[in-house]
This record gives C-alpha cells, sequence and structure tokens, in this order.
C-alpha cells in the first residue's frame, strides 16, 4: 500500500525566518490524524534547511523535509554545490532530482540528471525524479515518449532495491505556474504509463512500490480528482505550498470535493 505523499517545493521563496514561520503554521494547523493517512514534506531553500532541521527535530513534528537540489560530486572544487552527504547530515529525507527548472535554466540532461540520482541514492536520500513534458510536446501529441524516455534516462545504472525507494514526480511543463492544470485523466495516463514502464524495466514488485506524484498548478480545488486517479500517489506543489493554510487542504484531499 502506498501512502500518499504531499511534498511543498518552495522554489526560491522564503528566507529562513519565513521557513520557520510556515513550518510552524503548518504544524499547528495538521493532526496525528493527518499524518496517519498522508506523508507531508516541505523542500525549501538550501539556506533554510539547518533551521527547518532544528524546528522539527526539537518539536518532533512529524514534518518531512529535503532538498530541491543536489551536486552530482560527493565533494571537492565544485563552487557553489552543495553535496547530498551534506544533505543527509541535515537530516534530508527528500532531494528533488531533474526538476523542469533546473532543465530548462540550468541545462540539466538525462546524464546529469542521472548522476544526480545516483548521488542522492548513495547518501540514503530519496530522489523525487521530476520528468515531464513541455507544451509542443504535448501539443504534437508526444508527452508519453518524453516522459518514459526521461524516467530510463535518469534510471541508467539504478539497480531494482534503488529504484524502489525512489519516487518520480510527473510535472506536465505547461502547467507548472501557469494555472493550467492536467485533468486528472491527463496525468493518470501518463503516471499509468510510467508505472507499466517500471515494471517493463525492473518488475511488478518495483512498480508497485514507486509512488507517482502529480505537479502543476495543484491547488486544493483541483486535488482530490487527482489524486483519485489509480496511479497517483501524491502531489509536488509549487505556489500553493507557501501557504499553511491551503497546503493543509490539499493534504485533506480526501474531504475536497472531486
Ligand atoms: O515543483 C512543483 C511544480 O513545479 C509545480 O509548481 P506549481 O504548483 O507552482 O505549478
Amino acid at each position: 500500500m502506498r501512502k500518499p505523499l504531499i511534498a511543498g517545493n518552495w522554489k526560491m521563496n522564503l528566507n529562513h525566518l519565513e521557513a520557520i514561520a510556515l513550518v510552524q503554521k503548518m504544524a499547528f494547523a495538521l493532526n496525528d490524524k493527518d499524518f496517519d493517512k498522508v506523508e507531508v514534506a516541505v523542500l525549501p531553500p538550501f539556506t533554510d534547511l539547518r533551521s527547518v532541521q532544528t524546528l522539527i527535530d526539537g518539536d518532533k513534528l512529524r514534518i518531512l523535509y529535503g532538498a530541491q537540489d543536489l551536486s552530482a560530486h560527493d565533494a571537492g572544487a565544485y563552487t557553489g554545490e552543495v553535496s547530498g552527504a551534506m544533505l543527509a547530515k541535515l537530516g534530508c529525507t527528500f532531494v528533488l532530482a531533474g526538476h523542469s527548472e533546473r532543465r530548462q535554466y540550468h541545462r540539466e540532461d538525462d546524464d546529469l540528471v542521472n548522476a544526480k540520482v545516483q548521488a542522492a541514492l548513495r547518501h540514503s536520500l530519496t530522489p523525487i525524479l521530476c520528468v515531464g513534458e513541455g507544451l509542443e510536446v504535448r501539443q504534437a501529441g508526444g508527452q508519453i515518449a518524453h516522459t518514459l524516455g526521461q524516467l530510463e534516462g535518469a534510471l541508467r545504472k539504478v539497480s531494482a532495491d534503488q529504484a524502489k525507494s525512489i519516487v518520480v514526480a510527473y510535472e506536465p511543463v505547461w502547467a507548472i505556474g501557469t494555472g493550467e492544470v492536467a485533468t486528472p485523466e491527463d496525468a493518470q495516463e501518463v503516471c499509468g504509463a510510467l508505472r507499466v514502464r517500471l515494471a517493463e524495466l525492473y518488475d511488478a514488485e518495483v512498480a508497485s512500490s514507486v509512488r507517482i506524484l502529480y505537479g502543476g498548478s495543484v491547488k486544493s480545488g483541483n486535488i482530490a480528482g487527482i489524486m483519485a486517479q489509480a496511479d497517483v500517489d501524491g502531489a509536488l506543489v509549487g505556489g500553493a505550498s507557501i501557504d499553511a493554510a491551503e497546503l493543509v487542504r490539499i493534504c485533506r484531499f480526501s474531504e475536497m470535493p472531486g
């Protein structure tokens, strides 16, 4: 049974003081019943992680946390980079790999994303591997081939045992931050194809273990329909995740109208 995961990608928003305030608000609003039904994670900027760790550890909160990126390298002369070892030492559970904004603005290709997935796994971090097509690919009907290609590229040399622990996030680029949400059927079409390909690349056990999230303009008003899909196990939430009340409503998707 895959436990749903709602992960908030704060992107380049909130300093460490604002980060503390947001996590405190979330912790105040969420209760044990919520955490029994859903895993909740925040993915703040690097500069907030130590403050978030201190708060979560100190108050024994059930909120998980992670980073938005990591280096493919473990240590050395890589100015500006942050290693998986450093993130693990900060108690991170998750790290994003291959977010479309990294692919677009930092020219990250499948080889680099693959190296980052492997770096995360070397340090016992759970990669949230982001895949998804742009508007032109979608208009040409190539979303499945494109997304499966990204999945295969990112999972090269990743064993079945390692693959079992990863999270995949399907984020159609045309739906990110645009207010254009994919329909639940669009999300299911690609998430279902991702799961089938995981079974082909590995086996049925891997395919049924991996959580597949949807991301792209997720809000409390559209989460229920998306979560009702058989192969959607949660959401990677951007803009709405820095509003504590809205994020909490999203976490309570089972109570929202479909
Ligand atoms: O990582 C999150 C995605 O990029 C979605 O962002 P959004 O919810 O602001 O569209």
